[in-house]
């Protein structure tokens, strides 16, 4: 029995979107799902408990930043992330290709794999498909993603042939290296920003047969419908009864297309990220809590949300923390914008269900406006 399985629960008669439940060894979780992201074993200012009571259910953490701290050997030796971070439920691990690639400076990439200098200490270090595996096998979360190499955006025909090329060959590496019965191996297609690429990629790694899919190489500074675009190309090549994970995405606008093209799970910094610089998710768009015009407005952040931050202060009190840098801001905003996907996930699984995700996904995005970060 797979530790990993796709459960199509519904599809709409209109678009590609899909509802479905992914079974874990950690637990069974509805998708469309968004996974908040915690690079180094923590969602930045969340207890466990609250990213729970927020509704997550898998959360991200990162070879590439584990590794080098505080090593995957100890957090092995501390009985694997789900103990160490006190977070019981679904987890999945980047393999570190993005971040060696758009993290580590001064890298070196070549068939055997990539050398790179750690960001924290300047220390040279290589990484190989099969350590990708070993480092996720120690840390021992319940998906674990191939060891890719993401092109730069944007890249040549030529280089974004002969890197998906690759790719598919570090996939099958690390299928040869990944022994771990208990955790999942997704595969990660490629190829740039070229149809034919993408494609191609897909169906390489459909062959290797792997329990879900990971859609790398977008979210990398492309416009918005470019990014559509290669979904539009990719997703059908991807089997029905296995999970497409877009990577890196996103905010609610991208959230919405990417359910309507037929992706099942997302991750993305940036509610936590923007929390952090002050900047909230509400219906009615982008809210940038520094702006003086927040001074004296002690209206709710978002006036149709009923999370923890927007029943109990105002803008105005969220403004005078963040300008005063006190910690508090960060939680009140991140429990705020973690919500807001969160429920947005909620509400888009339950409008496919109801035969109503077209309407829902147009209203959202008239009251929402377009996003243009
Ligand atoms: C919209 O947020 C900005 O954009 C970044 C997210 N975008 C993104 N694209 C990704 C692609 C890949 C990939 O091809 N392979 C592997 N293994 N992991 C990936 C992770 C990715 N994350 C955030 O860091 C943030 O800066």
């Amino acid at each position: 029995m797979p530790p990993v399985q796709y459960e199509l629960i519904k599809e709409c008669p209109r678009t590609k979107a899909r509802a479905g439940i992914l079974h874990t060894p950690h637990g069974s979780f509805e998708t469309p799902i968004f996974m908040p992201v915690g690079t180094q074993a923590t969602v930045k200012t969340m207890t466990p408990e609250e990213v729970r009571e927020l509704g997550a259910g898998i959360i991200l953490s990162n070879t590439y930043h584990l590794y080098l701290r505080p090593g995957s050997e100890l957090v092995r030796q501390a009985g694997g992330l789900h103990r160490f971070m006190n977070w019981p439920h679904g987890i999945l691990t980047d393999s570190g290709g993005y971040q060696v690639f758009s993290l580590g400076p001064l890298r070196k990439i070549t068939e055997e794999g990539v050398q790179f200098k750690s960001h924290i200490d300047g220390s040279t270090h290589f990484f190989t498909p099969e350590k990708s595996m070993q480092i996720q096998m120690d840390l021992g979360a319940d998906i674990a993603m191939a060891f890719d190499e993401c092109p730069p955006y944007p890249a040549e025909f030529e280089y974004a042939k002969r890197s998906l090329e690759m790719t598919t060959r570090w996939a099958k590496r690390c299928q040869a290296a990944h022994t771990r019965e208990d955790q999942a191996l997704f595969g990660i297609t490629q190829g740039g920003m070229h149809a034919d690429l993408r494609r191609e990629s897909a169906r390489q790694l459909v062959d290797l047969d792997f329990p879900g899919y990971g859609i790398g190489g977008l979210s990398v500074g492309e416009p918005k419908p470019l990014m559509y675009e290669m979904l539009d190309v990719t997703v059908p090549e991807l089997p029905k009864n296995k999970a497409r994970y877009l990577m890196g995405v996103g905010s609610p606008d991208c959230l919405l297309e990417g359910v309507a093209r037929g992706v099942d799970m997302f991750d993305c910094v940036l509610p936590t990220r923007v929390a952090r610089n002050g900047l909230a998710f509400t219906t009615h768009g982008k809210v940038v809590i520094r702006n003086a015009e927040y001074a004296r407005d002690f209206e709710r952040l978002d006036p149709e949300c009923d999370c923890y931050t927007c029943r109990n202060y105002s803008r105005a009190y969220l403004r005078h923390l963040y300008k005063a840098e006190e910690i508090l801001v960060y939680r009140l905003l991140t429990i705020h914008n973690l919500h807001v996907l969160l429920n947005l996930m909620r509400n888009i699984r339950q409008a496919i269900l109801e035969d109503r995700f077209v309407e829902y996904k147009k209203a959202f995005l008239d009251k929402y406006g377009q996003e243009n970060h």
